[in-house]
């Protein structure tokens, strides 16, 4: 059961453009910031928002094509969980699972019983008679998730299915959502924020910047070659766009940097930060790469400090707060900083 997308829509301010393929039994994780489109497309593949115009089909059956082909939410065998689990608050935790059933004509005893099942499956059968105001964040997203699961369908959607629940419900919550998603046959779509739920669930990740696909791959793939400074930062690492020569590459903010071997060309290079070396005065020695500028901010992250040198420079550098007392370093301050011409990883653009 594979799903298809070739999609375009246009809400006027903003516009969508998506072509992908999420396999049966597969994980695929949307990633991208706020506003590029992630949750329009989760609609579109449930069927709260019509496309403008393509395709979208599921197992070979078409759900969406206009002008001629419009498959209704309801009819799309299509399971949802929601950030905010909007179970209905007049339902219990059993009544809530059993509902979905009870609407495709299963019966009333049948459908509590299969709820029943499902509730115990996911670790919340205790709290099948409390209402959702009773559960805790992680109950209920469990319950949600039983919901969605409920009516055995083709596909799952989970929209940020982690981001309400505290830090530690969230790691519980994730470990279970992992083994239940490698028992679900059919695609599933993961939207969230989070890269480490993307490297603890999905197969693939899919990368929507501005409403059209910025990357996508396995995830090792395209957190090992970045292609966008979202998905730079998201794993913390210096990205550098430019034009390479043979020998070096010359940035779009006209930084020139030695490499060890380059492709020639359009290319984007990473240069981990734990890479990048600070010195007080101009250091001797080998490094091609050095130069002289400023601190442009410092931030603490746990045991590390990440030190963000001026423009055009613009390299992170992380050091040990040790490191940064030795080197004075504060806002303004001189430095310089070099990198080995074979820590600039270059791959074409
Ligand atoms: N019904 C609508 N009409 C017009 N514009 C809309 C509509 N729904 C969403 N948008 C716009 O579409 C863009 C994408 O929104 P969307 O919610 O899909 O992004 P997102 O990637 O899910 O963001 P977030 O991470 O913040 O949830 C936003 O600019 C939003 O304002």
């Amino acid at each position: 059961m594979n799903l298809h997308l070739d999609i375009a829509v246009d809400l006027g301010t903003f516009d969508l453009a998506v072509a992908l393929g999420a396999a049966g039994g597969a994980v695929t994780a949307v990633l991208g910031p706020n506003g590029a489109g992630k949750s329009t497309l989760l609609r579109c593949i449930a069927g709260s928002l019509a496309i403008d115009r393509g395709t979208i089909s599921l197992g070979g059956r078409v759900l969406d094509a206009p002008p001629t082909t419009f498959v209704r939410p309801e009819h799309r065998a299509i399971g949802v969980v929601h950030q905010d689990h909007l179970l209905f608050p007049h339902l219990s935790a059993l009544d809530n699972v059993a509902f979905g059933l009870r609407s495709r004509g299963v019966r009333r005893a049948a459908a509590r019983d299969g709820a029943r099942e499902l509730l115990d499956r996911l670790g919340v059968g205790s709290v099948a008679s409390s209402p959702p105001t009773e559960l805790s964040g992680g109950q209920a997203q469990r319950v949600a998730l039983a919901r969605a699961l409920a009516t055995e369908p083709d596909a799952l959607l989970l929209d940020e299915p982690l981001a309400a629940l505290d830090a530690a419900t969230r790691i519980e919550v994730r470990r279970d959502l992992r083994r239940h998603l490698a028992e679900f046959a059919g695609p599933a779509i993961l939207v969230t924020h989070d890269p480490v739920d993307a490297l603890a669930l999905a197969d693939e990740v899919v990368v929507l910047e501005a409403g059209r696909v910025a990357q996508r791959g396995p995830i090792g793939e395209v957190t090992s070659e970045p292609r966008s400074r979202y998905v730079a930062d998201l794993i913390g690492t210096n990205l550098l766009v430019g034009t390479a020569d043979g020998t070096s590459l010359t940035t779009d903010r006209g930084l020139v940097v030695a490499l060890a071997e380059a492709p020639r060309g359009p290319v984007f290079a990473t240069i981990a930060p734990a890479a990048v070396a600070l010195h007080r005065r101009e250091p001797e020695g080998s490094p091609r790469n050095r130069w002289r500028t400023t601190v442009a901010h410092l931030d603490r992250l746990g045991d590390r400090v990440r030190v963000h040198a001026a423009l055009p420079v613009g390299l992170v550098a992380e050091i040990t707060p040790a490191s940064a007392a030795d080197l004075a370093l504060a806002e303004g301050s001189e430095l310089w900083v070099s990198v080995k011409a074979t820590e600039v990883v270059a791959y074409p653009r």
